[in-house]
C-alpha cells in the first residue's frame, strides 16, 4: 500500500485526476480487456478529482470514449431523476462533461420494480457485467467517518459483492446534510458494490479527506483489518493508494506519516531516474542516428 499525503482536498483531487488519466492514457487494450474500466464513487471528496478529469478533458489531455465506468452505489427507491440521487450527482458533476459513451456508463438501479427478490436480481446482473468487461482496472473511492467504503456499513463482511444494504445511522445522520439536515428524508436502503467487488479491481485508490476521517484513517492503517472498519481491507490489496490531506492524517503516528512520506520521496526519485534514463537513452539513439547518416 502506498499512501500519498497532499496539503489539501484539492491537491489531492489533482493527483487522483492526474494519475487516472495517465493509466487510460497508457492502457494496451486487449481481446479479453477492451476498454479500461473504472470503478467510481460520489461523495463531496472526489469532487476536485471529477473537476480535473473535466478540464484534462477540455485541455485535450484525456478522452473517456473507450472507457467503462460502473459506480459504486445507489439508494433505493429515490427516483433517478431527484437532486440527491447518485445517477444525477454523476451526469451533474462528470458524465456531462466528458466524452464518455452513454452505453459505457454502468450504475446501479435502485429503482427496479419487484421488491427485493428483483433488487437481488439488479444486483446480481450488476457483478456479472464487471465480469462481462473482464473486471475493474481502478476503483476509486471515497469513505465514510466511520470508515466504510461504498456502502459497506460496518459489520459487512470484508468478502462481501453487490447487494442490499441497510444504512447506519452515522450515514444516514452524515448524509442527511444533502436531504434538508432532515434524517427522516434520506433513504434508507441503498444498493451497493461489495467490498470485495471493490478489492477485486487492479488497482484500488481510495480518497480520504478532512478532520472527521482521521480516526478512520487511522483505523484504516494503522489498526489490522477488521469489518467494522470496512475500508480496511486494503491493507490485503496488492497495488492500493490512499491519498488524503494533512487534516485527515491527525490521528496518525508521526512515524507512520514519516514512512509514507520517505517511501513517496523515493518513488519520485526513482521516476526523476527513470525518466533521466529514458532521456538519457533518446539522446543516445539521436546520436547513432546521425552516426548512422555519416556513413
Ligand atoms: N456511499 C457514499 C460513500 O461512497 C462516500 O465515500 C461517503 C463519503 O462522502 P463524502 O466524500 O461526502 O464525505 O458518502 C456515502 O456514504
Amino acid at each position: 500500500m502506498r499512501l500519498f499525503l497532499k496539503e489539501n482536498k484539492g491537491e489531492c483531487g489533482l493527483f487522483a485526476a492526474r494519475y487516472i488519466a495517465n493509466l487510460i492514457n497508457g492502457f494496451v487494450p486487449t481481446a479479453g480487456r477492451p476498454n479500461f474500466v473504472l470503478g467510481l464513487p460520489t461523495g463531496s471528496t472526489p469532487l476536485s478529482t471529477y473537476r480535473e478529469l473535466i478540464r484534462m478533458h477540455e485541455a485535450g489531455e484525456v478522452s473517456f470514449k473507450e472507457v467503462v465506468t460502473f459506480n459504486m452505489d445507489e439508494y433505493v427507491g429515490l427516483p433517478r431523476e431527484h437532486e440527491q440521487s447518485y445517477r444525477t450527482f454523476m451526469y451533474e458533476n462528470f458524465f456531462n462533461h466528458v466524452d464518455i459513451l452513454d452505453s459505457n456508463i454502468n450504475l446501479l438501479n435502485g429503482e427496479v420494480e419487484g421488491g427485493l427478490d428483483e433488487l437481488t436480481k439488479e444486483c446480481e446482473r450488476y457483478e456479472k457485467k464487471i465480469e462481462a468487461v473482464g473486471g475493474i482496472h481502478l476503483f476509486l473511492g471515497g469513505i465514510g467517518p466511520d470508515g466504510h467504503i461504498a456502502f459497506n456499513e460496518p459489520g459487512s463482511s470484508l468478502a462481501s459483492r453487490t447487494r442490499i444494504k441497510t444504512l447506519a445511522y452515522d450515514t444516514i445522520v452524515a448524509n442527511s446534510r444533502f436531504f434538508d439536515n432532515d434524517v427522516t428524508k434520506v433513504p434508507k436502503m441503498a444498493l451497493t458494490v461489495g467490498v470485495g467487488t471493490v478489492m477485486a479491481a487492479d488497482e484500488v485508490m481510495i480518497l480520504i479527506t478532512g478532520l472527521n476521517k482521521a480516526v478512520a484513517l487511522h483505523m484504516c492503517i494503522e489498526e489490522g483489518m477488521n469489518h467494522m472498519w470496512t475500508v480496511s481491507a486494503i491493507q490485503d490489496h496488492p497495488k492500493s493508494i490512499i491519498v488524503c490531506d494533512r487534516d485527515a492524517t491527525m490521528e496518525l503516528k508521526v512515524k507512520t506519516v514519516k514512512y509514507f512520506e520517505g517511501l513517496a520521496a523515493t518513488e519520485e526519485k526513482l521516476q526523476g531516474m527513470g525518466a533521466a534514463a529514458a532521456a538519457g537513452a533518446g539522446a543516445g539513439a539521436e546520436k547513432a542516428a546521425k552516426r548512422q547518416k555519416k556513413k
